[in-house]
């Protein structure tokens, strides 16, 4: 799959990942690889991250996202480019990116698309960013928690939308609740790819998100915290369907 340029494998697009899976009734799972957690603390610990990144999508992950905040959740990009480099599948990069600079920085690391979040990002730089990451080729997640960040990200005509169902500005500290996908994802107009992301911790939040209607879910947590993560990446995607 894909072919190489400059060293990093060139991946298919996050949404054409996310569709093809849920095409062939296989749950759309974008599993987070997240070195630290402010409220639970280290997640990937003494774990070699290509091998974690590689049994992941062996289970069935339709692609990975990487946490680079380095200061509040231990990541960096130097994680991003090994995961990029051990997998067939699109790596999305999660940070709170502010410049045009890290677009391009993303893109060198591997990554297929990167988040923007409109409760840290203003407007006109919000577009900016957009077009800044699409003229580079990377798809972006537009990452919503609020109705009114819904109607922001409308505005920017984005071809995927991450539903958070944590409070971002609470660097994560609260416990989330997929009842914000419930509330948001009805509002999302058909043609726009959603994901449920954070705080889906069983299989029954799952479920909901994809009830609510979420084309794919993002799992970070719960996935670092099972015993086994890939045999639990696996059981997730042999008994929900999309
Ligand atoms: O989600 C964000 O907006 C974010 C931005 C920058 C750094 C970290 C960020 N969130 C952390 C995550 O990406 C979560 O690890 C991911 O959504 C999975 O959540 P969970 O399953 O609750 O660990």
């Amino acid at each position: 799959m894909g072919g190489h340029a400059g060293g990093i494998t060139e991946h298919l697009r996050l949404s054409t990942a996310i569709r093809k899976a849920g095409r062939r009734g296989i749950l759309p799972l974008i599993a987070d690889i997240k070195p630290v957690s402010p409220r639970d603390g280290n997640l990937v610990g003494q774990r070699d991250v290509a091998e974690l990144a590689r049994s992941l999508v062996k289970a069935g992950a339709c692609a990975l996202s990487v946490v680079t905040e380095p200061t509040q959740f231990g990541g960096s990009l130097e994680i991003l480019r090994c995961v990029s480099e051990a997998v067939p599948v699109p790596v999305l990069r999660k940070d709170f990116l502010t410049a045009t600079e890290q677009i391009e920085e993303s893109a060198a690391h591997g990554a297929a698309a990167i988040l923007l979040i409109l409760a840290t990002i203003p407007d006109p730089l919000a577009a900016d960013l957009y077009r800044s990451a699409q003229n580079r080729g990377l798809e972006v997640v537009v990452e919503i928690h609020t109705r009114e960040e819904l109607q922001r990200a409308l505005a920017l005509f984005p071809t995927i939308i991450g539903i958070n169902n944590r409070d971002i500005l609470s660097l994560e500290r609260d416990s989330g609740d997929v009842r914000v996908t419930e509330e948001l994802a009805p509002h999302v107009p058909p043609g726009i790819v959603k994901i449920s992301e954070s705080a889906l911790m069983t299989e029954a939040d799952i479920r909901r998100a994809v009830t609510a209607g979420a084309n794919a879910v993002l799992v970070g947590t719960a996935i670092l915290r099972a015993e086994d993560p890939a045999a639990f990446v696996s059981s997730l995607i042999g008994r929900i369907s999309p």
